[in-house]
């Protein structure tokens, strides 16, 4: 294979990209031209919240093509439109041969959520100390289980006495780990919604892979009350979605809250108080979880 590399001002990223990916390239990345010089620019911006720019001064793109001359031909088409004024061709480079499906299975490996609780991709062996596990491989939706805020719902789940989860809904599911968690851990019954229908899509592949029954689908099909609710949303939405979380549970029920830096406890407590106590029960690089028991 052949890559194709190009700077571009900020303002032809997106027709760059744009016709490369209509000239068959098989992928197109783009990074910061002046990446680990003086002239960096971070783009990353709250979490939840668009990044304070929308591209950097200079980037560099660098598409992907099966041999030379689908790379040179994408070349002398690109030079030729008028979109292209201010970009300058980089070279053409040949790419050595990997085995991209071992090399990108390779970064994803089983995680422990505590000694006996894993998660396993599905080309994994079974890890000998995994007594209860969720098959799970990464795809479009979010929780695959390495981030912060997943793990830390997933061990309060794994804490919980045995039968006490009840009737559970996972309110923002994406691919749907902590609710085929729960019903690992005895949840007789769940619900699993979310605004993005392809994370109810992934959530339902999910469940069956590992032989899991739950209902999933938009919000609305969250119905009545439940005993436990979880969220791993973000700090903006789960501040707006107090009301309606806290319906959601039932008296004596347990909510559980994630998706919240340690600089927002005081305002998430703040805006739950009308219906519970949000207190700070588990706490990794920086997110905390935060749960309450209604009254
Ligand atoms: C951080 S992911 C969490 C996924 C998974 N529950 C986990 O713990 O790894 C948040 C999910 O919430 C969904 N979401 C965001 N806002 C929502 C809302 N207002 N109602 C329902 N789902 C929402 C997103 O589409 C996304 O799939």
């Amino acid at each position: 294979m052949h890559e194709l590399s190009l700077m571009c001002p900020e303002d032809r990223v997106e027709d760059v990209s744009d016709a490369l990916d209509a000239l068959d390239a098989l992928s197109v990345s783009v990074e910061d031209m002046d990446a680990q010089t003086e002239a960096e620019q971070a783009l990353f911006g709250e979490p939840g919240m668009p990044p304070p720019k929308d591209g950097w001064n200079r980037s560099r793109i660098v598409a992907l093509f099966p041999d030379e001359a689908a790379a040179r031909q994408a070349q002398d088409l690109l030079v030729l439109q008028d979109f292209f004024g201010g970009c300058q061709v980089l070279g053409i480079q040949e790419v050595e041969a990997q085995d991209w499906v071992r090399l990108t299975q390779s970064q994803f490996q089983p995680v422990d959520i505590t000694p006996e609780f894993w998660i396993v991709p599905t080309w994994h062996e079974m890890p000998e100390a995994a007594k209860v596990s969720i098959r799970l491989d990464p795809g479009l939706a979010f929780g695959t289980g390495t981030h912060p805020t997943t793990r830390m719902c997933l061990r309060w789940i794994a804490t919980q006495p045995a039968g006490s989860l009840g009737r559970t809904l996972d309110y923002g599911c994406g691919s749907g780990i902590l609710a085929i968690g729960a019903a690992k851990f005895g949840a007789p019954a769940i619900d699993a919604v979310d605004i993005d229908p392809d994370a109810v899509v992934s959530c339902e592949l999910n469940a069956q892979a590992n032989a899991v029954q739950l209902n999933a689908g938009l919000p609305d099909k969250a119905q009545g009350q439940y005993q436990t609710v979880l969220a791993n949303i973000l700090a903006t939405p789960l501040r707006m979605l107090a009301p309606l979380l806290c319906n959601h549970v039932q008296a004596g029920g347990h909510l559980v809250l994630a998706g919240i830096l340690e600089r927002q406890a005081d305002e998430l407590k703040q805006a739950y108080a009308p219906y519970v106590q949000l207190d700070v029960s588990d706490s990794e690089d920086g997110w905390i979880l935060m749960t309450a028991r209604k009254a």
